[in-house]
């Protein structure tokens, strides 16, 4: 792999999901096309299945024990769950952000953006890594913040700057898509907004998935919205997905618009 290539851009299309964790479903086939390049918010009520469904993009969900899944992933046409394919070649191509930032605390900035890369396989000189820590922290909007101090601990940051820290690492792999769980909701409102404009700016190169509780957040960011519920007991599903305007301006289901304008959840 050559550090230098920009990603080309890849669509993510998720066909019949569900999932169960033992003999409860959670999910019941659940199709999403993700196209290249653009923001995806997955919306809904808490325990509707969104991060289980996230998490199933990027073969997460079957590192729990007891849990199943059935349908099919593709990335650019190419099945994420092929047997053939290799599990940290999926997660290479599909990166994750979590709700709570998760630096490796004691590690270096520098060391923190640059860990994917041996978890992954791939050796690079030591003038590469430099040049790729500081396009993954420009691009992750952390670089006038840290240049001078790259080689501080990476649990001194703040909040904030840890998740961009996080998103920093998630790029310096290449990815394809960046899956993304609620990566505002232990931030204060300016750390918020960088982020978000951190995914504005990434968009252009990542497709991105998103898990939002904030409905402002998903209308700004997103160009796409997948709103999921589960209604009384039974598993998860998509009621409606489509642009983010229409979702938030004229929902074909009035659980739709009764969602998005705070009537429940
Ligand atoms: N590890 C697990 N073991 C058993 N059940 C689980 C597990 N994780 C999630 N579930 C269940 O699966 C269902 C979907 O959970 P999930 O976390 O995907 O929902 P969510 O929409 O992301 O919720 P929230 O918005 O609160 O994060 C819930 O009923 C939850 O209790």
């Amino acid at each position: 792999m050559t550090l230098t290539m920009p990603p080309t851009l890849a669509s993510l299309d998720a066909r019949s999901i569900s999932a169960w964790f033992g003999a409860r479903k959670v999910l019941d086939r659940v199709s999403l096309v993700m196209p290249a390049g653009t923001v995806t918010a997955l919306i809904g009520p808490s325990g509707c299945g969104k991060s289980t469904f996230l998490r199933i993009l990027n073969r997460m969900h079957e590192l729990v024990p007891g849990a199943s899944l059935a349908g099919e992933v593709l990335l650019s046409g190419q099945d994420v769950y092929d047997p053939g394919r290799k599990l940290t070649d999926a997660r290479k191509q599909i990166g994750m952000v979590f709700q709570k930032p998760n630096p490796f605390p004691a590690m270096s900035i520098y060391d923190n953006v640059v860990a994917g890369l041996k978890l992954t396989g791939v050796r690079a000189r030591r003038s590469e890594k430099d040049d790729l820590v500081r396009e993954c922290l420009t691009k992750a909007g952390l670089w006038p913040e840290v240049k001078d101090r790259l080689r501080q601990p990476g649990g001194a940051l703040s909040g904030g700057q840890q998740q961009r820290l996080c998103i920093a690492r998630s790029l310096a792999v290449r990815p394809k898509v960046l899956l993304m769980d609620e990566p505002c909701s232990a931030l204060d409102p300016t750390s918020t907004r960088r982020i978000e404009e951190t995914i504005a700016e990434l968009a252009h190169e990542v497709t991105i998935v998103i898990v939002t509780h904030n409905m402002q957040q998903a209308a700004r960011v997103s160009q796409q919205c997948a709103f999921f519920l589960a209604e009384q007991g039974t598993p998860g599903l998509i009621v409606e997905a489509g642009p983010t305007t229409t979702i938030f301006d004229s929902p074909t289901d009035s659980r739709t618009s009764d969602y998005v304008h705070g009537r429940f959840g």
